[in-house]
């Protein structure tokens, strides 16, 4: 009554609640091996003035990834960065059964649309490369691998902000321990993967470096298709024909080879690439050092 009285609204709903009802499909942004992500406008008032968000839904095949999804909206929602992408809430279906993910919707899209478009200067390249870092930092604080660290899961909100924009493949590694040791590979992103997780699938915040200095590699090359990880390894790999790709990768890297720092790269940069890459995953830099690495470059 009081609230009544003083013309409030009565119902102090929840703004992480999603109702199906307001959700109007706009496009699909993507498609992973078990969903996808789609623009929608959430709009309660039905008058087109909506909000734009980010919808990842789940193909509904079983309850065993519905295990792991729960788990992704829990890791997304307890991140709060400005280098990471913001949860807004859920959309329940079916009784809870069907649960999608509400984010905000970063319409420039990830750094593999968006560097190709521009012609950025590398001081530009570098801050992002530092914001990637301060994201991978505070989600290392937390405890978690994010395993799928790539351009295309780096999205950007302006010419100078960029965040991590999906945590799909994020794992918590329990305190004491120091791998995260997986059974699926699905489609995984070999290319970015460092020795130890093509060999053992051993995963741990030091793989993330790893791919972190796959990402870098893509930033410094402008995301430009062919100088892409997969076609410059294919590229390195051309003559041993026929072998599963995974082994002969192995035996690239394990020879020493890596993916070529483009020309115009300081040696300074060209160093801390090489060392994200080191064979022996306790000689990577965290990111708590790359953080102070890219610093000292952008002075
Ligand atoms: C079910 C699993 C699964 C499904 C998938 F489709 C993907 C792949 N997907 C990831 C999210 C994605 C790239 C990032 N980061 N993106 C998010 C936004 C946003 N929040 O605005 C956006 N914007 C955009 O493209 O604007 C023009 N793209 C893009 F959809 C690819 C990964 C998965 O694990």
């Amino acid at each position: 009554i009081e609230l009544m009285r003083k013309g409030q609204s009565s119902a102090n709903t929840d703004p992480t609640v999603f109702h199906k009802r307001y959700l109007k499909q706009v496009r699909i942004l993507g498609e992973g091996h078990f969903g996808k992500v789609t623009l929608y406008l959430y709009d309660p008032a039905n008058d087109g003035k909506g909000e734009q968000v980010a919808v990842k839904s789940l193909k509904q095949e079983n309850d065993k990834i519905s295990d792991g999804w729960m788990k992704e909206i829990e890791i997304l929602k307890s991140l709060y960065h400005s280098n990471i992408v913001k949860y807004k809430g859920c959309c329940t279906e079916l009784g809870g059964q069907v649960v999608q993910l509400i984010m905000e919707y970063l319409p420039l899209g990830s750094l593999k649309d968006y560097l190709p478009k521009r012609n950025l200067p590398l001081s530009h390249c570098l801050m992002f490369a530092q914001q990637i870092c301060q994201g991978m930092n505070y989600l290392h604080s937390k405890r978690y691998v994010h395993r799928d660290l790539a351009a295309r899961n780096v999205l950007v909100e302006n010419d100078s902000l960029v965040k991590i924009g999906d945590f799909g493949l994020t794992k918590y590694i329990p305190e004491g321990e120091i791998y995260y040791r997986v059974r699926e590979d699905g489609d995984s992103p070999v290319f970015w993967y460092a020795i130890e997780c093509l060999k053992e699938s051993k995963f741990s915040f030091s793989s993330d470096v790893w791919s972190f200095g796959v990402t870098l590699y893509e930033i410094l090359t402008r995301c430009d298709r062919r100088q892409s990880p997969p076609d410059k390894f294919f590229e390195m790999m051309k003559e041993a024909q026929g072998q599963m790709t995974v082994v002969i990768l192995i035996k690239l890297l394990e020879q020493g080879l890596r993916l070529p720092c483009p020309k115009d790269s300081p040696h300074e940069v060209k160093i801390l690439m090489e060392r994200c890459w080191s064979a022996d995953p306790s000689e990577r830099p965290d990111f708590e050092s790359l953080i102070k690495k890219f610093q000292s470059l952008r002075q």
